[in-house]
């Protein structure tokens, strides 16, 4: 049965759920990665693909910016889809000064000042938390590349357009790796609802030293993160 959000007829989602935050990287992936993809949603432009990856069923869904955004597409296919496995491929901000331009980060943790479940916890300050055995196979999906990674906290911000220095200097003080917009409630819905998930993101700007990567040079750098996700998936 469609969502309100996802056209998709009931078998057509997979298991294991690859999100970028945007959809036009769901294509990228889709097409680049898996064989026979086949389009199985694009309501509001939010593309979904399912196809195989050496055989293995897999969907590349975008999941929008933002973490009302994402509650919305991983509460669908988790509820609705069936989906187990969701593992976000996004882009985030350096934090740190060792961190460079298209290195990979692996969200341990994530650190809010709110997600969507604040409602739901009200006091209770939950620990978002990311699968142990998906983090561990994606870690050693990362060291069998050439390609930096680092593995630890997040901050998952509700902002873009951040007006708040103060609190980038404490994160940056207190070794979180890197910001980004989503993970923190995907790893809230992942509990709620007994499933993995993973965060892993490619460092496509830095907070620090305000480096930026030109846009036709991510594709490549993403692939890889792509990759470390589908092995890391079915490892
Ligand atoms: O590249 P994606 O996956 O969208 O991730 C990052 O990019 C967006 C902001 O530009 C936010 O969604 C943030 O989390
Ligand atoms: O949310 C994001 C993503 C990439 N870079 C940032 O600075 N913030």
């Amino acid at each position: 049965m469609p969502t309100p959000h996802i056209s998709a007829a009931k078998g057509d989602i997979a298991e294991t759920v690859l999100l970028p935050g945007d959809p036009r990287r769901a294509k990228w992936a889709a097409e680049t990665f898996l064989e026979e993809a086949r389009l199985v949603n694009e309501v509001r432009g939010m593309y979904g693909y399912t196809g195989l990856w050496k055989g293995n069923r897999v969907t590349i869904h975008g999941s929008g910016m933002g973490m009302p955004s994402l509650s919305i597409y991983a509460n669908e296919l988790i509820t609705e889809y069936g989906a187990r496995t969701l593992i976000r491929i996004g882009s985030a901000g350096a934090m740190q000064e060792r961190i460079r331009l298209r290195d990979i980060v692996i969200a341990m943790t994530a650190t809010t000042l709110s997600t969507p479940s604040r409602g739901i916890f009200r006091e209770l300050n939950f620990a978002p938390c990311a699968d142990y055995g998906l983090l561990e196979a994606a870690v050693a999906a990362a060291r069998r590349r050439e390609v930096g990674v680092h593995v630890g906290g997040i901050y998952s911000s509700d902002v873009f357009y951040d007006e708040r220095p103060d609190l980038n200097e404490i994160m940056v003080r207190h070794g979180i790796l890197g910001v980004e917009m989503e993970t923190a409630e995907l790893y809230n819905l992942a509990a709620r609802h007994g499933v993995r998930a993973l965060g892993i993101m490619t460092v496509s700007d830095h907070l620090l030293t305000h480096e930026a990567l030109p846009s036709d040079d991510r594709e490549r750098s993403f692939g890889d993160m792509v990759e470390i996700a589908l092995e890391a998936a079915f490892a």
